[in-house]
């Protein structure tokens, strides 16, 4: 064991503690870059004028509009239709805000805006060896650049505005070691599903996460974002995974990306990133990328998951019961047959091109089951660009699911999108807790394959039964 060993945290924290952290008080942290969205940001500008202060590192801000936008085109008058006037006026408190404080903002005429952590990847502001920051939990999906990304809260907010710093205790070193190869079918989301039921919801609370091992390597850019997009869902400060060359030719020429010299420079700096051999962790977990299958969600939390097929376990106590009974699923029976009212393919777990590719190749050809609303909204306005030269809109409107403008949607459901009372969502999101798409909707969390093979069989489905003969409708036999 080398004393002198660290880990990327170590070395993340290292680089960025500009004042140092004792028992009776945090350390001071610098923020290398500060994500803004609409509805976690106006009490943090009030403040700013109440106390006279300026915004001290404008350039270093990143602001977009995404919660509260409708994914529905304008009206004949070319005003957009906001789900309410709470909505409307934080978009146009956000426009103000940036303007006054000379933010530039991604809003409604950028051809960048778009979720707030699908923007910053896509445009190479977020990179390795950062400190990222945003009043928003899934921060925690810029880790996938080797970057110590998390949420903070809206006083936080407040004060990075003001001084580009942030209070902070370090957190503790986990490493999730995962080694071979996903199977054919099973995704980053089954993956993040299955390590959130392996650890629990509060399995990762102090800690953050470092993903590490072969299947780790392995993965694209945008599905080790979709992994670590979770991270938080597992109650972990942040999820990481060190930089290595899928990350470099990811940024590489990309718009906010560094050029020339100063791309040599930071890439030299990168490559000194990744934790050293011997580096101490407090916790660490290991399993095979084998053992993983595709996985959804049954309950009210992101830790009561079930591969595909299983039986859905017995309540173990009163919340896991009313969470049953909330979801109307019996335990002792799988998911699959189960039938779907709507599908939600989107939100900054899964929107991203490769996610509407993966669901696209399955609908390609063929028409979703007639009991079932299916919505497809890209995660930005690139994705839904590329996606429409690439003819994926067409596919999604030919099987007959609505293609829409770009925002978190039906994620969170305070944008319009939202399923009603008692309807069953087969969703690509992250939270489904009771309510989160709509009072007394029910959430199915899955990949994005398993949302479009249930689309398709108009219940819960395998992505890798599509296409065989007779396999949907003898799923929703089984389940009668
Ligand atoms: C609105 C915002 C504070 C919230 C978050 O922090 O995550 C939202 O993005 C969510 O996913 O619930
Ligand atoms: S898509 Fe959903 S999880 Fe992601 S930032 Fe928006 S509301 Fe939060």
């Amino acid at each position: 064991m080398n004393p002198s060993a660290r880990t990327l945290l170590d070395k993340l924290w290292d680089a960025h503690q500009v004042v140092a952290e004792t028992a009776a008080a945090p350390g001071v942290l610098y923020i290398d870059l500060h994500l803004i969205h609409e509805v976690t940001t106006p009490q943090a500008f009030t403040e700013l004028r109440a106390r006279g202060l300026s915004v001290r590192r404008p350039e270093r801000i990143l602001a977009t509009l995404d919660h509260s936008t409708p994914t529905t085109p304008r009206d004949a008058q070319g005003q957009h239709v906001y789900a309410s006037e709470e909505a409307a006026a934080q978009v146009a408190q956000l426009e103000l805000n940036c303007l006054q404080f000379g933010i530039d903002l991604q809003g409604w005429s950028s051809e960048s805006r778009g979720i707030v952590h699908v923007i910053g990847p896509e445009l190479g502001a977020t990179q390795p060896g950062m400190t990222i920051v945003c009043g928003d939990s899934h921060t925690s999906t810029h880790g996938a650049f080797g970057a110590l990304a998390f949420g903070i809260g809206t006083t936080e907010v407040g004060h990075v505005l003001a001084t580009q710093c942030l209070l902070q205790r370090k957190p503790k070193n986990f490493a999730i070691h995962v080694e071979g190869r996903l199977a054919p079918g099973v995704t980053a989301k089954d993956l993040a599903l299955h390590l959130i039921g392996r650890i629990g919801v509060n399995g990762g609370t102090g800690h953050v996460l470092e993903y590490r091992g072969s299947a780790i390597e392995a993965l694209t850019m945008e599905e080790r974002m979709t992994l670590c997009n979770m991270s938080i869902e597992a109650g972990a400060r942040a999820g990481l995974i060190a930089p290595d060359e899928t990350t470099f030719a990811y940024l590489q020429g990309r718009e906010r990306a560094p050029k020339g010299a100063a791309w040599d420079q930071a890439l030299a700096y990168w490559r000194t990133l990744p934790s050293d051999a011997g580096a101490r962790y407090d916790r660490e977990l290991r399993f095979d990328a084998a053992d993983v299958r595709p996985t959804i969600s049954y309950g009210t939390h992101p830790g009561m998951v079930v591969a595909l097929h299983a039986p859905v376990p017995a309540a173990k106590d009163l919340p896991e019961r009313r969470a049953l009974d909330y979801m109307r699923v019996d335990a002792g029976k799988p998911m699959t047959g189960m039938p779907v009212d709507l599908v939600f393919l989107g939100s900054c777990t899964n929107s991203r091109i490769s996610d509407l590719r993966a669901a696209a190749s399955l609908l390609q050809g063929r028409r979703i089951a007639a009991n079932v609303r299916m919505l497809v909204v890209p995660g930005s306005v690139t994705v839904q660009r590329e996606a429409e030269k690439e003819g994926l809109d067409q596919v999604f409107r030919d099987a007959g699911a609505e293609w829409r403008e770009p925002g978190c949607s039906m994620c969170i459901a305070m944008n319009g999108d939202l399923a009603q009372p008692g309807q069953l969502v087969v969703s690509t999101s992250n939270r489904n807790f009771e309510g989160r798409q709509g009072p007394g909707a029910r959430t199915v969390l899955a990949s994005p394959l398993v949302a479009a093979a249930s689309a398709l069989a108009g219940c819960i489905a395998d992505p890798r039964d599509v296409g065989k003969s007779g396999d949907t409708s003898s799923t929703r036999e089984q389940a009668a």
